[in-house]
């Protein structure tokens, strides 16, 4: 579903990723770990074209992404939760949640359908739907920002660093969230970033491991691991 291939960036003259490449199945929870500064966050602004890429090639359901601008991402159902708050805080959640279906212009009746599998998803919502963006807590905006990935991500789901800073019950929740996900979208693919792997628990089906920008090399067929 989505393939890597070969690719790295730069940021001010600095290649942050190099020569990345590894594919990423429908249906597999993929985490990526590596410690602060290994670009982790820069290897998902790639996937959503918000960083050029230097060399190499990203190719989305044998689509080359290059050809697909980066506000037009979220319409191919890949949805990004980026690790700083993104609530717009003049809407209420219920409107930033529905904003990424409102702007790729989904029928209201796939929006409201998608909202409804959201709220399965992360029921903690439902009691903040008609509050402020700007009035969550750094925990309850964490669970807003999965869920309005979710209402775009259809094929493909980027999280980074989810479990950063949430508290343990918060975090317990927000892994059962992840399981449900999974249960109710067999073929979803989901890549969460997180520099502890052990915060993920034993979510990830493969764990890769990126360091200084590069891929760390496993043994063949296994997962890799940092820790
Ligand atoms: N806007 C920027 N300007 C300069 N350097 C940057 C910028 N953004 C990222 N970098 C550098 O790129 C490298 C990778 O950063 P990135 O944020 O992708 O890492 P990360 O693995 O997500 O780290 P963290 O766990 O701290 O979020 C780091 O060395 C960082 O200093």
């Amino acid at each position: 579903m989505l393939k890597l291939q070969k690719i790295s960036t730069k940021i001010a003259g600095i290649t942050v990723l190099r020569q990345i490449e590894t594919e990423f199945k429908a249906g597999s929870l993929v985490a990526v770990v590596g410690h602060n500064g290994a670009g982790k966050t820069t290897l998902l602004r790639a996937i959503m074209g918000l960083i050029r890429l230097e060399e190499g090639r990203i190719e989305f359901n044998g689509r080359d992404l290059a050809t697909v601008p980066d506000h037009r991402r979220a319409s191919m159902g890949i949805g990004y939760a980026p690790e700083e708050r993104v609530m717009f805080p003049t809407f209420t959640v219920e409107e930033n949640l529905r904003l990424p279906c409102e702007v790729q212009r989904m029928p209201k009746q796939e929006t409201d359908r998608r909202l409804e599998m959201t709220l399965q998803v992360v029921p903690q919502l439902k009691d903040m739907l008609a509050r402020s963006g700007a009035a969550l807590s750094g925990g309850q905006g964490k669970m807003a920002a999965l869920g309005r990935a979710l209402m775009a991500g259809r094929n493909l789901v980027l999280l980074d660093e989810p479990f950063q800073g949430l508290a343990p019950v918060l975090a317990n929740q927000y892994a059962e969230s992840l399981r449900r996900l999974r249960d109710l979208n067999p073929e979803l693919c989901v890549i969460v970033t997180e520099s502890n792997g052990s915060l993920l628990r034993d979510l990830p089906d493969t764990t890769l491991t990126l360091e200084r920008g590069e891929l760390a090399a496993a043994p063949h067929g296994a997962s890799h691991h940092l820790y």
